[in-house]
This record gives C-alpha cells, sequence and structure tokens, in this order.
C-alpha cells in the first residue's frame, strides 16, 4: 500500500502516545525467561512486539492477550527446543533472541526480509557467543543463521559496541543464567549507550542483579539467578512520537501528546530538547508535550546518538529550519532498516530538501520557503523514513507518494491514523 501525503497548513488536536516497542520487547522477553506468569499491562502493538511475542510462544512461554494486557508464563532457562524462528524485520528481537536460542541444541532463523533485517550484520555478537561455546552458521555476518548451543559458557566475555547495543543487552539478558559468573567487557566504542540503560532497568525490575560501570562498558553478572515474574507498565514511545512532534514542530499547530514521561530513559527522550533549541514553542509538564508550532525552525548542531531512532524525524524538521543543522556521531544509523544516512538522504533529496552526508554525519541545509514535493519515495522497509518523509510532504507544494507506506506497522501501526486525527491529508492508496 502507497501514502499520498498532501501538503496540510494546520495540525490540531491530542493524542495518547503509543506504548514503547523497546520496553516491550525486553518486558516480553525477560516475562519468558521467569518462571512464573507475569502480566505486561498496555504492550506495543506492532509487527515488532508481534515478533517477540511469536519467537517466545515458539519457545514455549505460554502467552494470552486482550486489548491492554498480556499475561506469560514464561519457560525461565529452559526454552523449548523449536527448530525455526522468524523474527520478521525486527533487530532487536533477533539479536536479542540468539542468546535465548543459544540454551539450546540448535535453531535456524529464517531471512524474512532480505532486504532489510537480511542485509544487516550481526558479526560481533555471533563472535561473542562463539567465545561461550556457541556454534554459529551464518551468510557473511548475517541471516540466515543455524544457532547450535546448549550450555553456554560465562567467565569472560568481551563484545564490540561499535555497530549496536542490541548486542550488549543480548548478552546481559542470557548472562544471569548461565553456571558461572560473568563479567563483559564492552570493546571500542558503545553506540545507542542510551538504550543499555533501559535493558538495565529492565533487568533489575525483573529482579536481576548486574554490577554495571559508570561509563558502562564493563559488567559483572553473578551466575545461577532468576528472573522474578512481574507486573509491568509499558511507558509512551518516544521514537514514534518524535514524528509527530516534528510534524507538529514544521506545521501551524496546537497538537497535544499524552504518556511521554519526562524522566524516561528513553533517549529520544532528547528530542522534546532538539525542537526546543530548534526554538520549536513548546512545554512538557506532566507526561504531556504541548507543541503550539509556528512552522519557524532555527538550525542546530546534534549529537545523533544520544537519540538513535528520532534522529530521521528531527533531521525531517530541520530541513525547514532557518540555517545549517548537523546531526553528528551517527554512523550506526547505516545498519539500521536500510541506510539511513545514504538511502534516507536519497529520498530527501528527491523530494527537494538541501542534504549532505559524511560517514557519520547528516547535513541539512534548511529551506524555511518549503520544498518542491511532487515525487515518489521508496521508503527502503523502513518505518523510520516513511514517518520521516510524511513530515517533509506535509511542507512540501505538491503531494508525495510513499510506495510501500504499510511498513510503517513495524513499530507504529497507527501512525497515519493519528497524523489523520490531526487533520493531516493523508491518504492510503493501492
Ligand atoms: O535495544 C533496542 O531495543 C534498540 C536499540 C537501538 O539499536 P542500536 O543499538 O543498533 O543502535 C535502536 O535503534 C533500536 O530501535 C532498538
Ligand atoms: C532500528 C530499529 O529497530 P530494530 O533495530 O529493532 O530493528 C528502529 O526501531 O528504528
Amino acid at each position: 500500500m502507497d501514502m499520498i501525503v498532501t501538503p496540510t497548513g494546520r495540525l490540531n488536536g491530542e493524542i495518547q502516545a503509543l506504548s514503547s516497542k523497546n520496553y516491550t520487547t525486553r518486558y516480553l522477553l525477560v516475562s519468558a525467561l521467569a518462571e512464573g506468569t507475569s502480566t505486561i499491562l498496555y504492550p506495543a502493538h506492532s509487527e515488532d512486539g508481534e515478533a517477540m511475542r511469536r519467537c517466545i510462544r515458539d519457545l514455549g512461554a505460554i502467552v494470552e492477550e486482550d486489548d491492554e494486557k498480556i499475561v506469560i508464563t514464561g519457560f525461565g532457562r529452559h526454552p523449548r527446543p523449536t527448530k525455526e524462528l522468524d523474527v520478521g524485520n525486527a533487530g532487536a528481537v533477533l539479536r536479542f533472541i540468539m542468546s535465548v536460542a543459544a540454551l539450546l541444541p540448535e535453531v535456524h532463523f529464517v531471512n524474512s526480509y532480505p532486504a532489510s533485517l537480511g542485509k544487516r550484520p550481526h558479526d560481533d555478537l555471533i563472535t561473542a557467543l562463539e567465545s561461550m561455546g556457541v556454534r554459529i552458521e551464518h551468510q557473511n555476518g548475517r541471516l540466515p543463521m543455524t544457532i547450535r548451543g546448549g550450555q553456554p559458557r560465562g567467565g569472560k566475555i568481551q563484545v564490540s559496541g561499535s555497530v549496536s547495543s542490541q548486542f550488549l543487552s543480548s548478552l546481559l539478558f542470557l548472562t544471569p543464567l548461565l553456571d558461572e559468573d560473568s563479567e563483559i567487557e564492552v570493546l571500542h566504542d558503545l553506540k545507542s549507550k542510551v538504550v543499555v540503560g533501559q535493558t538495565l532497568e529492565v533487568l533489575e525490575q525483573a529482579g536481576i542483579v548486574i554490577e554495571a560501570s559508570e561509563d558502562l562498558m564493563h559488567f559483572r553478572v553473578p551466575g545461577r539467578q532468576k528472573y522474578k515474574a512481574q507486573t509491568y507498565t509499558v511507558q509512551g514511545d518516544y521514537p514514534g512520537s518524535a514524528a509527530i512532534l516534528a510534524a507538529a514542530a514544521v506545521t501551524e499547530s496546537d497538537v497535544v501528546v499524552h504518556r511521554l514521561k519526562e524522566d524516561s530513559k528513553q533517549g529520544e527522550r532528547a528530542v522534546v530538547d532538539v525542537l526546543k533549541a530548534m526554538n520549536v514553542p513548546l512545554t512538557h509538564e506532566n507526561g504531556i508535550v504541548h507543541v503550539r508550532g509556528n512552522g519557524k525552525l532555527t538550525a542546530g548542531e546534534f549529537d545523533g546518538d544520544e537519540f538513535t531512532d528520532g534522529v530521521l524525524a528531527m533531521v525531517a524538521a530541520a530541513v525547514f529550519a532557518d540555517g545549517t543543522s548537523r546531526f553528528y556521531n551517527v554512523e550506526n544509523l547505516r545498519y539500521k532498516e536500510c541506510d539511513r544516512i545514504t538511502d534516507y538522504l536519497t529520498e530527501l533529496r528527491k523530494a527537494g530538501a538541501r542534504v549532505d552526508e559524511k560517514r557519520d554525519e547528516i547535513i541539512v541545509h534548511g529551506r524555511p520557503e518549503g520544498v518542491e514535493g511532487g515525487v515518489e519515495i521508496d521508503a527502503h522497509y523502513d518505518h523510520r523514513v516513511i514517518m520521516a518523509l510524511t513530515i517533509v510532504g506535509l511542507r512540501s507544494a505538491r503531494p508525495i507518494r510513499i510506495k510501500d507506506a504499510h511498513h510503517v506497522a513495524k513499530s507504529y501501526p497507527i501512525y497515519f491514523d493519528h497524523l489523520k486525527s490531526l487533520g493531516a491529508q493523508v491518504e492510503w492508496t493501492d
């Protein structure tokens, strides 16, 4: 399905932020790794959430759900042997479940998105798991992949953090269950470091004890721990809401988004400060962000690694800012659902944006007068590219057509419903 985005000058209204993708995947996982029955309130309903549900079910968790909650009876440290798993296009789900698969004799991971997740590298996690005695057959670090484990060894473990934090998070979920204590050392750099804070928060809620160095480069993990069954409440999602807030920022608007905790550990919380720094009129109080956009934005310079899944939306806002903006420290955007630097900028240029790239930087020469639009966008299976180009379309001279925009459902199936409820002119077409 394609989406036609017709220029829209005004957005008005209130929405409830959708539930956080990253907390939903983590709560599902720790519930599966517990032996009792856990409840997750307000889980995210999205393809990635569904992928995690499917995998833990296939691995033996009992999952019952209604509209507002999921009740899960976990398998503890004994997942059920299963031949094959399909993680859809969900990177975090694949990387986290690879460590669970390491507890089993043989699990095959299929490659259902060859043009997206199928291109993403997992070498750093593969190397770490291999050092723990797990054998892995893979295609140059990519899917499809077969993991042959059983009894992974703890002890001293090294993992590179220069491509993705998900490799470290994955090992943090696995090591408490091992017979030995573990010491994890992160090599090189740790990208998306803030997301590891979410992993540690969830592990603590699940009763797991981990000693982390302040810089999150060293961890001591006692073995033989048990995940506790708990009740978890999922907070609102900043990465998805970043796109709504950016849409409000580039239009004349009066938009309220509820369920966005000021003290959230989601790095993308920073998008509120980014928009403030761009002089967008907004307030953030009592979990409510209120944008009163006047369409005027000022360029700025930002460390994008602090809000990795919000960068594309902020770049889209910067397309209309006065001056040149710089988003630096963003190289690992190249290893996401598409190359979120080269592929994304190609599509932005088609729409009329003036953008440049470096290996680890996005530079935006703002056009407060607006862009031409009138083009067809290839979103490269990437939900965040779909959301970001929609923002650009709202302030184009002519409509843009986003091909295969249904892939937005990876994280935010009701994105266009939310935008429509705010007055955006967005229409599905075949
Ligand atoms: O741990 C997680 O749940 C995630 C970590 C981040 O990935 P990287 O660590 O690969 O940057 C983020 O982009 C992704 O959406 C979810
Ligand atoms: C990169 C993302 O997800 P994942 O790595 O889990 O596929 C994302 O949600 O933007």
